[in-house]
């Protein structure tokens, strides 16, 4: 017997598994609604928006791997001998990190392999954010509402940067000693404290016994736990702010125009997670990175090239060509050819990560709209100032990491250590103010050939001979598409300070800030700083009649 009230559920008979597990999870969970708000949130399409993609990927095979590796990593100074494959270091006495190393290198299966995969997606991880952080950087990302994600994404960079350092420290091979040599000698350059946080930081005298089990800690740990909350924090900034867009038709700084979440979305960038993987797994199977076994245990003397260095090479940099001075006064010695350097190290970090806040001031870009609006994204050519100081700042990066190899330039192209040093002091401030003027004059260049091929079209390369013997190119109008594009950008007005008296003739006050924002505001958006939009009455009178060619 049955009753009328489970009769229909009968006929239709039992719910598909999946639908069942859905709707288990959904009594739970809320899934539907969840799934429902947000499974077809649109995100845009561009190239560049994968870069953040490309941090995220390698961050979970680092992870992925790093987990293989402790499985046989030792994180111990003691002393052993050596008794593995590797023949050249047999019955060498050595630490116990360098040991496992090698026998992860010589004697797990597959564990070279992993090990390179986690060295290679280290450093892809670490390439990867630092051009992410320029594609942000140059189309002005960072502006409003997004400063505080940019915040979070510098953290990940600098956290970065210094889990790679502690990793390269394991092995205790002859890299790692140098690093770590390297360290400790700038920790002791800082007065008064230096000798304190160094014993601090080895357990006593350096390098002591324990700073491996420590760093193994730190980097295992410490550092990626940190990480792994700011980048979630990050994605889930991204998600909530939504993704900015460049200009074009149909696409304001109100709505987004793009593919949804799902399925596009989520099967693209499944498919990027093992490209990615890939790429590296292919990278890291053919290409050495790190041999640890040639040049042997920690010793005395100088380290081999690595192409880790790229990562805080402009640190090291910063002190090689720094010249060796010293104070010694009272019985003390302070050494500036490293104490400066360590000054300089962060201001260089810090000019970029507190460069959105200044912009912000000085421009008054505060839009006083709802959070969730977003700037259309610039490009780089309609910001000049903004675009040359990004160039200054990667010349001096990239001078520094000029210094930072200065053994290696000197060694592949023949060339003298003392002239490359000389370079990269003369380069350290000139380069930067070169590069600014140059980038600001590239910049207003392109504005004016955007302006020219808004209001006289395309070249385009056929050369036509007139009945009176003059030869012209003929230029083909642009499309619709294209004009609305390379118009798009706003053009703001400089803050002007306004005038200093009243009507009663009282003088005002202008405060030093005041003038010093007005004279900035004037280098962003002053007549030299950018070229005016073309007007619509000046592309009508063109293209009417006279002029059109
Ligand atoms: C672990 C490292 C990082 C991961 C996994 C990551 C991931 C992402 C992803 C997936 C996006 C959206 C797609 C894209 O625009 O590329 C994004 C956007 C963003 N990231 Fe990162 N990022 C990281 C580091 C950084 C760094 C170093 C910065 C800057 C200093 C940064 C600043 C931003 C900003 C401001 C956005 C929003 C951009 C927009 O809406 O146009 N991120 N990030
Ligand atoms: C952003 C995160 C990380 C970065 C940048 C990073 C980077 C590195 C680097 C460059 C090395 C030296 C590899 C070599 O021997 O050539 C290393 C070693 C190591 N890492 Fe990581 N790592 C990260 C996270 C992790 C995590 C999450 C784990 C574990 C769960 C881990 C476990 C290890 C171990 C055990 C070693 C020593 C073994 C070895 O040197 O091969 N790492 N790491």
């Amino acid at each position: 017997m049955s009753t009328a009230a489970n009769e229909p559920s009968r006929s239709r008979g039992k719910a598909p598994a999946g639908e069942r597990v859905a709707d288990w999870a959904d009594g739970r969970l809320g899934i539907y609604s969840l799934a429902k708000a947000n499974m077809r949130k649109i995100f845009p399409d561009h190239w560049s928006f994968m870069l953040g993609e490309v941090c995220l990927y390698s961050f979970i095979i680092i992870i992925l791997t790093g987990v293989y590796l402790t499985l046989f990593f030792h994180p111990s100074m003691a002393e052993v001998e050596y008794h593995g494959s590797y023949v050249p270091l047999q019955g060498q006495m050595m630490s116990e990190a360098y040991a496992s190393t090698l026998d992860i290198s010589f004697d797990v299966r597959g564990g070279l392999l992993i090990r390179q995969i986690h060295h290679w997606a280290a450093l892809i991880f670490l390439a990867g954010m630092f051009v992410h952080m320029m594609r942000v950087f140059f189309t002005g990302a960072f502006r409003k509402p997004r400063e505080v994600n940019w915040l979070f994404g510098f953290l990940l960079l600098v956290l970065g940067m210094f889990t790679g350092f502690t990793g390269y420290s394991l092995p205790d091979d002859l890299l790692s000693g140098t690093g770590i040599r390297f360290m400790e000698g700038a920790i002791l350059s800082v007065p008064i404290v230096g000798t304190y946080i160094s014993f601090f930081l080895f357990g006593g005298e350096f390098p002591g016994h324990d700073f491996v089990s420590r760093f193994y800690s730190i980097h295992i740990l410490l550092l990626p736990g940190i990480m792994l909350g700011l980048l979630v924090g990050h994605l889930i900034l991204v998600f909530y702010h939504k993704h900015t867009q460049f200009a074009g038709p149909g696409k304001t700084n109100k709505n987004v125009v793009g593919m949804p979440l799902l399925p596009v979305y989520t099967a693209k960038a499944g498919g990027f997670f093992f490209l990615v993987f890939g790429v590296i797994s292919v990278v890291s199977a053919i290409a050495t990175i790190n041999p640890i076994w040639p040049s042997g245990p920690t010793g005395p003397t100088r380290s081999p090239p690595a192409p880790s260095r790229l990562v805080l090479g402009f640190s090291e940099g910063l002190i090689r060509v720094m010249p060796g001075w010293e104070i010694n006064a009272w019985g003390h010695t302070l050494v500036l050819g490293v104490f400066v350097p360590l000054l300089i190290f962060p201001l260089v970090l810090a000019a970029i990560a507190v460069y959105p806040f200044i912009e912000s001031w000085v421009t008054g870009y505060k839009r006083e709209h709802y959070i969730l609006d977003r700037p259309l994204l610039d490009r780089p050519r309609n910001a000049p100032t903004r675009t040359a100081f990004g160039v200054a700042w990667l010349t001096v990066y990239f001078v520094l990491l000029i210094g930072g190899g200065n053994d290696l330039w000197a060694t592949h192209f023949h060339l003298s250590i003392n002239a490359i040093t000389w370079f990269v002091r003369i380069a350290f401030f000139v380069g930067p103010v070169v590069a600014f003027i140059a980038t600001k004059r590239i910049c207003l260049g392109l504005q004016r050939r955007d302006k020219d091929k808004v209001l006289h079209g395309r070249e385009s390369a056929i050369i036509k001979r007139l009945p009176h013997g003059e030869f012209i190119e003929v230029h083909e109008p642009i499309s619709q598409e294209q004009l609305h594009t390379l118009t798009a950008h706003e053009q703001y007005k400089p803050a002007e300070i306004g005038p200093t008296v009243d009507e009663n003739g009282v003088e005002r006050k202008v405060s030093g800030t005041q003038k010093l924002r007005a004279k900035l505001s004037e280098s962003y958006y002053g007549e030299e700083s950018q070229i005016p939009k073309p007007t619509v009455e000046e592309y009508k009178e063109i293209t009417s009649g006279h002029g059109h060619h």
